[in-house]
């Protein structure tokens, strides 16, 4: 077997001054790789990027004063070609002479870049899967689920620092017959254009869910009695303005309550402030429809 000789290191090779930089010495494959002749004029400082060089004054020189070596140090080089290149370098001073021994680190990067993207679109595929498994299959709104997640969250929040927070649930009116006389296809388009209205009437911070078939649950944050009475008329009028094939207008009826301070303590809280709300809506719908009542504590069923 031959022996190895300098131009068999596949790795740059340099010698350098510690304080002006000055190149004492490269081997053969520093040479071809950075595409340059050995002149005495040469600098560490020429053949890496700017910010290289700032970092070698600010940094490597005091490590290597210090501790006299600096191992994988990551610096950019620039090729002959003026191309910038990722490069680790292991350094060790003798005197005022440095030694360098820098390996080029284009692949590692490519992987380590191929692994960050990788990372990326995992986050942003669990990202859209959550989104999915988090809407309801039909409509834009959520889950029973998701809205029960976010629901929590409100409550955990009022606990902290009380703000009140309106249940409403809104039933359609007469949908079974809306089913029947248009067909079950007419109902889907009925329940997404009711959907978006909803979604329309409620601010960012509130909840809204498709809470089952034709029921949906609307929880505004930050909202109590004499606030529901403006937003409940804004939103029957809105969803009079969905016509049935018939030119009729859709009707919903609302039951709520609003969760109070006191409210906070007992368990199963949203179950409890749904069981208000649904007694509030069976009024409404054992009566005229197309209303609000409110469950309230101390009045009992209210109109609104
Ligand atoms: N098109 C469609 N219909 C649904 C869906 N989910 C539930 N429904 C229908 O909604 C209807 C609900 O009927 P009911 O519970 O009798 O209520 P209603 O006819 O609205 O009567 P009131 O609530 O008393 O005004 C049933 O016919 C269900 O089949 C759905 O995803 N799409």
């Amino acid at each position: 077997m031959k022996e190895a000789v300098e131009e068999d290191f596949p790795c740059l090779l340099l010698k350098s001054d510690l304080e002006t930089t000055e190149i004492k010495w490269f081997n053969p494959y520093a040479k071809s790789f950075l595409g340059v002749e050995w002149t005495s004029e040469k600098k560490i400082i020429d053949l890496v990027s700017k910010a290289s060089s700032i970092f070698y004054e600010s940094y490597i020189k005091p490590i290597l004063l210090a501790n006299g070596e600096y191992l994988e140090v990551q610096i950019t080089l620039l090729s002959g070609s003026g191309q910038r290149v990722p490069a680790v370098a292991n350094i060790t001073v003798s005197g005022h002479i440095l030694y360098w021994a820098i390996y080029v680190a284009k692949e590692r990067d490519k992987l380590y870049q191929e692994l960050i993207e990788a990372k990326d679109q995992l986050e942003k595929k669990t990202e859209e899967l959550t989104a999915v498994s988090r809407r309801d299959t039909l409509t834009p709104l959520l889950n029973r689920r998701a809205a029960n997640d976010d629901v929590l969250k409100m409550i955990s929040q009022s606990r902290r620092a009380f703000v009140p927070l309106s249940f409403l649930l809104l039933d359609i009116d007469f949908f079974k017959k809306i089913n029947d006389a248009f067909g079950h296809e007419e109902g889907d388009r009925i329940l997404i254009k009711l959907s978006h209205v909803l979604l329309e009437q409620v601010r960012e911070t509130d909840v809204v869910a498709r809470w089952g078939g034709e029921e949906f649950l609307m929880v505004l944050f930050n909202t109590d009695i004499k606030d529901i009475k403006p937003f409940s008329e804004r939103l029957h009028n809105a969803i009079s303005e969905i016509s049935l094939p018939s030119g009729k207008p859709l009707t919903a009826s609302i039951g709520g309550t609003v969760l109070e301070k006191g409210d906070l303590e007992q368990p199963n809280l949203i179950a409890q402030q749904l069981l208000k709300a649904d007694k509030a809506l069976y009024e409404v719908k054992a009566n005229q429809r197309a209303h609000t009542r409110i469950y309230d504590s101390v009045h009992g069923i209210v109109k609104i």
